[in-house]
């Protein structure tokens, strides 16, 4: 086995015993997710994409040490998620937006100072360490009132503190924004940038606002019913799948040369009232400079250039739509990467988590992020 400073999943497999038809129906497996690999390493956000039931969740709490994979393997850093789970918690941490994972009857700066000594954070450094937290969130002035008396987004705010209390390797972020106001989310989103490029933070986020995992991801998983599709760079998705960037040019005083460099770009021309030229050009590339010079050669006056990027969202609803295709995506150097590889470890498929309010102190997985509630 090599050491690696990253999360690698090989092969991984969930599959929840469900029943058809009420409690006494037959019991079949439903499967979560099939057969995925991923790499997520230090200093980067790593995104994973898909519509809903695609098996993102289930994939982040099998990382999370908070359920048990039914196949495939997990590592962290080198050490096992599930024969490894007690030094893997150390290491990570989870955050998922819309569910509480915090205690409402302890004060916010309670809270802080509990999860972190599930943590082992040496008290010194922790009593640092919250008020720190409670700053960067904006919760200072609330750090001593009971969280029953916390607003969502003041509630949401302390579960993001919660989940930074380790100061985790790998942070785990599972629709961390949902819900939160745009002020919030921005910060949120600057902290993660920050905690990737500055401390080297791996990062893998599930976000159905795909402008945040545009903003923040260098490399994107795309999954569907479990299966991977795609990967690769927002910009290497949108180039795979096609989804053109937009440039507008307006030209003051076209000409026929002018007409001509548009052109031979294939663009479409569009007079306007007032005499001058809308030069529309959709294109995957990066042609804003090309075009502008060659309509400039060509005598013509830039009234106006605009450029509309491209959207993740387009390429990712163009790959679910080819789906079962079993489309590989650019770098990943493979035709198809579901299959799931023989001999793989298996273990029982239930959850390995506490019920949350079970009314025993909190577990260790807890500390980990299970959802939350009051004690
Ligand atoms: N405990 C469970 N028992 C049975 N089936 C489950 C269980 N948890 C999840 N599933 C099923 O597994 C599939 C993947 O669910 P998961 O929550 O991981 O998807 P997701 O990609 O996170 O979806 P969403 O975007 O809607 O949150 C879905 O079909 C879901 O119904």
């Amino acid at each position: 086995m090599t050491m690696t400073t990253a999360i690698e999943v090989r092969g991984l497999r969930k599959d929840f015993p469900v029943r058809e038809k009420g409690i006494l129906g037959p019991r079949t497996l439903k499967r979560a997710v099939d057969g995925l690999d991923l790499d997520i390493p230090r200093g980067r956000v790593t995104g994973l994409l898909g519509l809903n039931g695609a098996g993102k969740t289930t994939t982040i709490k099998i990382l999370a040490t908070l359920l048990r994979p039914s196949a495939g393997t997990v590592r962290i850093d080198g050490l096992d998620a599930v024969a490894d789970a007690r030094a893997v918690r150390r290491r990570i941490n989870l955050i998922a937006g819309g569910e509480r994972m915090v205690y409402t009857r302890m004060t916010g700066r309670e809270n802080l100072w509990y999860f972190g000594q599930l943590y082992d954070v040496p008290k010194a450094d922790l009593r640092r360490r919250t008020g720190e937290l409670l700053d960067l969130v904006g919760l200072s002035g609330a750090a001593d009132t009971m969280v029953e008396r916390y607003s969502r987004g003041m509630t949401q705010r302390l579960a993001i503190a919660r989940g930074l209390v380790n100061r985790p390797d790998y942070l785990l972020l599972d629709e961390p924004t949902l819900g939160l106001d745009a002020p919030i989310a921005r910060d949120l989103r600057r902290v993660v940038a920050d905690l990737a490029a500055h401390d080297g933070t791996g990062v893998l986020l599930t976000s159905h606002y795909l402008a945040e995992v545009e903003e923040l991801c260098g490399h994107v998983y795309v999954i569907s019913a479990g299966r991977h599709l795609a990967q690769g760079s927002p910009a290497e998705l949108k180039a795979a799948t096609g989804s053109h960037r937009t440039v507008r040019l307006t030209v003051t005083d076209p000409t026929e040369r002018t007409r001509a460099a548009a052109d031979a770009f294939g663009a479409t021309r569009e007079t306007l009232p007032d005499g001058g030229e809308l030069i529309t050009l959709r294109h995957p590339g990066d042609m804003a400079g090309p075009l502008t010079a060659a309509v400039f050669e060509a005598g013509g006056s830039i009234g106006g250039l605009e450029i509309a990027e491209a959207s993740l969202e387009d390429a990712i609803l163009t790959l679910a739509e080819r789906g079962e295709a079993g489309l590989a995506g650019p770098g990943s150097g493979r035709p198809d990467a579901t299959t799931i590889r023989p001999g793989a470890a298996t273990a029982p498929p239930e959850a390995a988590t506490a019920p949350p309010g079970a009314g025993t102190a909190p577990s260790e997985a807890a500390a980990a992020g299970v959802k939350g509630g009051t004690p």
